[in-house]
């Protein structure tokens, strides 16, 4: 009944805009997400426009949508009416923030009880795995599912417990000549996460960077950031210290995908901080899961570790997750004219050490 393969299938699905159907222990949902939708197949999967939207908690209360009940709930997800004239364009506009501050919304919206929340909560996940907005069509049934699955099978295939060690080759690099790379596979959104493994082990916890992806930042050399210096200096913080690991964590943008990033971006671009960025587009502040580090670092041999990082929820989802922290050594690069305001937000909005 629960094959994790489902949920890989679930998440291509989602990117090709095919329906899929989750079944959770409080009901089943038949969903189609609304960024990869279009007018005939959103045709084929609502013909009488019954169908209900289905949005992630904060992007409702950026909208102020919530319905009154369930928005006491914490992060429970929201369900409107798809009132007969709610078109493809008004349903992308209420998934889509960047349009916020030019076309106000039209209404009135009627928030509907959540039927399934564990349902729910489980398509707002995929979604953000496949680096779509949180946003879906639901309906009650259709034809053409593409894949049925359910809650437990994404939750055994999203469990860190399935990653391993694929390959490992020594692996010069500018900081550090004596290096050896480690990649791994086995994660739900087929992320090959890598481990850098710098100097030699000398009986004492190494030196450790979970540097999250940053393609912007590491390729690119964007000065919106500071994680292309981070990287480099931790590089040679461990080559200075003789021995250290670098895990490069494919966690880009915080977790909520390059594209997504972006259209944060976008809407820094309007003056809203990178906190109220990610909000507005319905994620979470930070939608990373450092199980997957502490996997890594538990398949590495190490479970006691000194961690460079200016952030409270690195040092606390690693022990969390059984990895001793018996030191936080702090991680400071100078700010630059771009980048001030962002570690500004991150110093005052989400408890940076900086
Ligand atoms: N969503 C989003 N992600 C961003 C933004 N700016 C940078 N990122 C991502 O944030 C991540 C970088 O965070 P890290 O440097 O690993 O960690 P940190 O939380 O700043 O903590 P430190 O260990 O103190 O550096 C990368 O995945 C970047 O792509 C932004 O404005 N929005
Ligand atoms: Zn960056």
């Amino acid at each position: 009944m629960s094959d994790p393969r489902d949920s890989a299938r679930a998440i291509d699905a989602l990117r090709r805009g095919w329906p899929i159907a989750i079944s959770g222990a409080d009901g089943r949902l038949v969903l189609l997400a609304i960024e990869t939708a279009d007018q005939d197949r959103l045709a084929a999967f609502d013909p009488r426009a019954e169908a209900r939207i289905l949005l992630s908690s904060a992007r409702a209360a950026t909208l102020k949508l919530a319905n009154q009940r369930d928005a006491a709930i914490p992060g429970m997800p929201a369900m409107v009416e798809r009132a007969p004239w709610l078109d493809l364009d008004g349903a992308i506009a209420l998934a889509d923030p960047s349009l916020d501050l030019a076309t106000p919304l039209k209404g009135p919206y009627r928030a509907l009880p959540v039927t399934a929340p564990e349902a729910a909560s489980a398509a707002l996940r995929l979604a953000r795995l496949a680096g779509l907005l949180p946003a879906f069509f639901v309906a009650e049934d259709a034809d053409d599912i593409a894949v049925e699955l359910c809650t437990a099978a994404i939750a055994e295939h999203d469990s860190p417990a399935r990653l391993v060690i694929a390959s490992r080759a020594r692996l010069p690099v500018a900081a550090a000549e004596n290096a050896e790379i480690v990649a791994f596979r086995g994660g739900i959104d087929a992320a090959e996460h890598v481990a850098l493994l710098i100097g030699e082990p000398d009986g004492r916890p190494p030196l450790v960077r979970l540097h999250s992806e940053c393609l912007t930042g590491d390729v690119l050399g964007s000065l919106k950031c500071d994680c292309g210096p981070q990287l480099h200096a931790a590089l040679h913080a461990m080559e200075d210290a003789g021995w250290g690991i670098l895990l490069y964590l494919r966690q880009e943008g915080r977790g909520i995908g390059l594209i997504n990033k972006l259209r944060a971006y976008a809407l820094q671009d309007q003056g809203f901080d990178t906190v109220d960025a990610n909000l507005r587009l319905g994620f979470a502040i930070d939608a990373r899961d450092f199980g997957v580090a502490a996997r890594m670092l538990t398949l590495l041999g190490q479970d006691r570790v000194r961690l460079l990082t200016n952030n409270p929820q690195k040092v606390a989802g690693l022990e969390a997750a059984g990895i001793g922290v018996i030191e936080r050594v702090p991680h400071r690069i100078d700010a630059n004219p771009h980048n001030a305001a962002y570690l500004d937000t991150k110093r005052d909005r989400t408890g940076h050490m900086l």
